[in-house]
């Protein structure tokens, strides 16, 4: 008999308002989801349908009013200041006085382990996410795409084993983020990191992730869960596949659908 292992991140009954001083905003009611050890899940909708909320909650940084969000077993907050999950925002937050290296090096400081911008670790995951010699550079000399590198890396620098990113790409052209999405693949296909990708991008959605979250706005909700056919490892050519384009058109019906 095989062990049954229990999902690594469970959401349930999440709902969440913003209370104004004129109005109160609905950003997320009833979320339910489970989302199994090495699963790569996306949550896909359109601006303001909670995304950010929802990955603020799991990060522990927010509170929901009702409803529990558990990372492996653990609260959010208590996971979190394990080291065992990596985050990465839209936003890439590097400190500008910081050289690349020692940017990638302070969560672990921050979590006590000793380190040193020169360790052979650092190097290894900077050489994974294309930033190869660019170890002492400053991230105002960076271009986007490579700053987007350095807040990836930084966020797999502890070894999590659970992988929060909401929007990471978001900012950037089309072919920068097309070449993100394809290296986000291979090394989620070498860890198998379970990941949550917030996003609005509909073929970034299809490409990575192994289930998508369509989302609803006014109030942030769950309309479907969707599958992915496509198998792994997923070619770059896969953009380009009719039935991609077709998974793709299907998903874009799903957004603008009437909800439940
Ligand atoms: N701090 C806040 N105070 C008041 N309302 C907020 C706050 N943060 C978010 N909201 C509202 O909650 C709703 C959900 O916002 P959220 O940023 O989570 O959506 P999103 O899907 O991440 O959008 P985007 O893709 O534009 O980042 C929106 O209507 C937004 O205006």
């Amino acid at each position: 008999m095989t062990a049954v292992v229990p999902p690594d991140i469970d959401i349930t009954g999440v709902g969440r308002s913003y209370r104004g001083r004129s109005r109160t905003t609905d950003a997320l009611r009833d979320i339910d989801l489970s989302v199994a050890r090495h699963e790569f899940v996306a949550f896909l909708g359109p601006s303001g349908c909670g995304k950010s909320t929802l990955l603020r909650l799991m990060t522990g940084l927010d509170q929901p009013d009702v409803g529990t969000i558990r990372l492996r077993g653990q609260s959010p907050r208590t996971f979190r200041r394990t080291g065992a999950l990596g985050i990465a925002f839209q936003d890439p937050a590097l400190l500008p006085w910081r050289s690349v290296a020692r940017n990638l090096a302070l969560p672990l400081q921050v979590l006590g382990r000793r380190v040193r911008p020169a360790d052979q670790a650092i190097r290894t995951l900077l050489k994974r996410v294309g930033l190869d010699g660019y170890e002492d550079a400053l991230p105002g000399q960076l271009s986007g795409g490579m700053r987007q590198r350095a807040a990836l890396a930084r966020a797999l620098v502890t070894d999590p084993s659970v992988l929060l990113l909401d929007e990471p790409f978001g900012a950037l052209d089309q072919i920068t983020r097309r070449m993100l999405n394809i290296e986000l693949q291979r090394i989620w296909s070498s860890q198998r990191i379970t990941t949550v990708l917030m996003t609005h991008g509909i073929d970034e959605a299809a490409f990575l992730a192994d289930r998508i979250v369509v989302m609803h706005a006014r109030p942030g909700r769950i309309a479907r869960i969707v599958d992915v056919p496509f198998p792994r490892p997923r070619d770059p050519a896969l953009f380009g596949h009719p039935d991609f384009t077709a998974f793709c058109e299907h998903l874009m019906h799903a957004m603008q659908a009437p909800g439940p």
